[in-house]
């Protein structure tokens, strides 16, 4: 799937792509994104979208040709296959291709040790390819632990209880990301795991922004490629959490999962926390999949900030990535 984001139009498909004449606007010099999606197949088109809109808003009158990738060996079902088999590039065109900028999704955890996930050998060859092939590369949670496991043995840290929900994140260090960054930024966290801030400083990473309750949210490192590592989820919509969680409770109700999932932090308004709890107790003892259809009407806090904290951070991405590219080309 090729993208042309034009602040006037998303032109859908390669063969809609305009003729070259048509771009001599002035959108100053064009950027090519790659999005190598790896969440699960019922996050896929979400995902895509999420990005896209993101990178849309976030392009001024920059012109972005925008590519999805998928691993091949991140497991789908023969309809997410099909989607991706019909709609994505193929991976060996990211490698053919030249990319400003690539974002690279999370993926649920399945294994307990990310070097035995099915997609460990693509996702090191991408770390690989990336450190030198590209501006600068966005890894987002999951492929933030793989990446700084696979480039300094940085093990993460399995947590006691899911880390999730909108977390208030202070900017700690000076740097073009976080630019004009709202105090504090309102930062989705959905994980398992967790990298130590201890160990990333041992690293020589470099934390730009930090949660006192959920940790390190945004850190970078400086290869030939600029490396930016989100542990949270700014892309996620406003009902991302959400989605997830009633997932987990459908999972707990099935006996597909032990424990009952844990409230997400600062997310849903105190009246449906209460309701939550109520039925929480009640599917302790009524633990069945029939009694999801008693879950109460979900209504959200009015302060969780959805898709603030993502816009200021792809905004001054992309001016990054512009920047850089009206520079000359640097011998990478
Ligand atoms: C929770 C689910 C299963 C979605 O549950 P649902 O059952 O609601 O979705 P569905 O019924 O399949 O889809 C219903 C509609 O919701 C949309 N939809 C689905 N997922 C969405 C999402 N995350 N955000 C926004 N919209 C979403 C679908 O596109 C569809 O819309 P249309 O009908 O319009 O299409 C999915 O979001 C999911 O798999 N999330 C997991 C994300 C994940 O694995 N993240 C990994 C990064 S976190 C990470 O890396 C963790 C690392 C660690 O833990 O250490
Ligand atoms: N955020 C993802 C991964 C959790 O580790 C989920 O809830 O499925």
């Amino acid at each position: 799937m090729t993208i042309l984001i034009d602040k006037d139009q998303v032109i859908a498909g390669p063969t809609l792509v305009p003729a070259a004449h048509e771009l001599a606007r002035d959108a100053g010099p064009e950027l090519t994104i790659g999005l190598v999606n790896n969440m699960p197949d019922a996050a896929l088109k979400a995902t895509e979208r999420q990005f896209m809109k993101l990178l849309q808003a976030a392009a001024g009158s920059r012109r972005i040709r925008f590519h999805c990738f998928s691993l091949p060996s991140v497991k789908r079902s023969p309809e997410a296959k099909w989607h991706v088999e019909s709609e994505y590039s193929n991976l060996s065109d990211l490698e053919r291709g030249k990319f400003d900028g690539l974002i690279v999704t999370g993926a649920e955890p399945i294994a307990p040790e990310l070097d035995r996930e099915p997609y460990w050998r693509d996702l090191t060859n991408l770390i690989d390819w990336a450190k030198v092939n590209t501006r600068s590369t966005i890894w987002s949670c999951l492929a933030a632990h793989a990446a700084v496991l696979h480039l300094d043995g940085i093990e993460r840290q399995r947590l006691p209880a899911k880390c999730h929900g909108i977390f208030d994140c202070d900017v700690v260090a000076d740097d073009s990301l976080t630019r004009f960054a709202p105090a504090p930024l309102k930062v989705s966290h959905s994980r398992l795991n967790e990298i130590a801030e201890s160990d990333l400083m041992q690293g020589g990473y470099q934390v730009l922004t930090r949660s006192e309750e959920a940790g390190v949210d945004v850190f970078v490192r400086q290869y030939a490629s600029r490396f930016v590592f989100f542990q949270g989820h700014p892309e996620y919509d406003a009902l991302s959490l959400q989605r997830e969680y009633l997932r987990d409770i459908g999972r707990y109700l099935a006996r597909e999962r032990e424990n009952y999932p844990h409230l997400p932090v600062s997310y849903f308004d105190a009246a449906t926390e209460e309701k939550l709890a109520r039925f929480e107790r009640k599917a302790a003892h009524q633990r069945h999949p029939a009694l999801s259809n008693e879950l109460p009407a979900l209504n959200l806090r009015g302060d969780i900030g959805a898709g603030e904290a993502a816009a200021v951070l792809f905004r001054n991405w992309l001016r990054y990535l512009g920047a850089d590219a009206d520079a000359p080309r640097s011998v990478r």
